[in-house]
């Protein structure tokens, strides 16, 4: 198996998009319309803000979590016992957002749903109509001015030498909403794991677009389309010493939006976060 890079600007584009994701739970997108140079500037201004002090006024709310997540409280993977090396801020529309930091975000927040509901379009148009008559309503639509989509920037500082025993930046998961939609990030280290159980990377160009199938649709495609486990694993060498910055964006549908006879997007998160104990 290989990770192909699509051009979003050929023809055939959706069609070898979406065979990608059902092969590989993952699509990776050249020449797509997301500006690469606003990607740029949030890397820096993410990346002087973790830096600062400025992060602990933002500390996550519980009963929100828009905000900050401290590397003392940030995940550990379904089925895994030691924590993430990585710190987080929660970016939603309707949360905090430190000013200088708001317009710049918030116009990737909204570049990136639009290229999202496009890409959803091509999802559902290469569905086949066995699978397609299960969704319950068009998929751009499930995302359509959603509150739950949530824009994630991570940051994986650099090692310091005594990280816990077998900690990794993010340990194998998969993702729990609709399609995650992921420009690649400023260092690499996303791996996706193939069908014969070996660890790929996820190629990391800069200007790339990477988008993977998260639970959700696997669930209402009733596993029609994978939801891929991937990881990604600490740098070695001169890289220790370097940050990586990533800005996964989770389209989640609206809560009440169907995604199967058995949940509902709101009944299906919130079983997960609460295996995941975050609830
Ligand atoms: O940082 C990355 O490249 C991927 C992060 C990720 O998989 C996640 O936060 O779910
Ligand atoms: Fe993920």
């Amino acid at each position: 198996m290989k990770l192909e890079t699509i051009d979003y600007r050929a023809q055939d584009s959706a069609q070898r998009f979406v065979e990608s994701l059902r092969e590989t739970g993952f699509g990776v997108l050249s020449n797509h319309p997301i500006d690469k140079a606003l990607v740029d500037t949030i890397y820096e201004e993410w990346q002087a803000f973790f830096n600062s002090d400025e992060k602990h006024d933002y500390l996550f709310k519980p009963e929100t979590h828009d905000g900050f997540f401290p590397a003392d409280v940030s995940e550990t993977a379904k089925g895994h016992t030691v924590k993430d090396i990585k710190e987080y801020y929660h970016v939603y529309p309707w949360g905090r957002i430190p000013d200088s930091l708001r317009e710049n975000i918030l116009r990737y927040y909204q570049e990136a749903n639009a290229l999202a509901e496009e890409l959803l379009g091509w999802v559902e148009a290469h569905t086949p109509a066995e699978v397609a008559v299960n969704y319950s309503i068009a998929l751009p639509k499930m995302i359509e001015n959603s509150h739950k989509t949530l824009l994630r920037i991570l940051h994986y500082p650099p090692m310091s030498g005594d990280e816990e025993l077998g900690a990794i930046r993010a340990a194998a998961h998969e993702d729990i909403n609709l399609l995650t939609v992921l420009p690649a990030a400023n260092e690499p280290g996303l791996q996706v794991k193939a069908k014969s159980g070996e660890w790929l990377d996820v190629p990391s160009d800069f200007g790339n677009l990477i988008i993977n199938i998260g639970d959700m649709l696997q669930e209402a495609s009733g596993g029609y389309f994978p939801s891929t486990t991937h990881r990604v694993v600490n740098p070695e060498g001169a890289d220790k010493t370097r940050s990586r910055i990533s800005l996964p964006l989770f389209l989640h549908p609206k809560p009440e939006v169907v995604l199967s006879e058995r949940y509902t997007a709101d009944s299906y998160l919130m079983e997960r976060l609460r295996e995941l104990g975050v609830i």
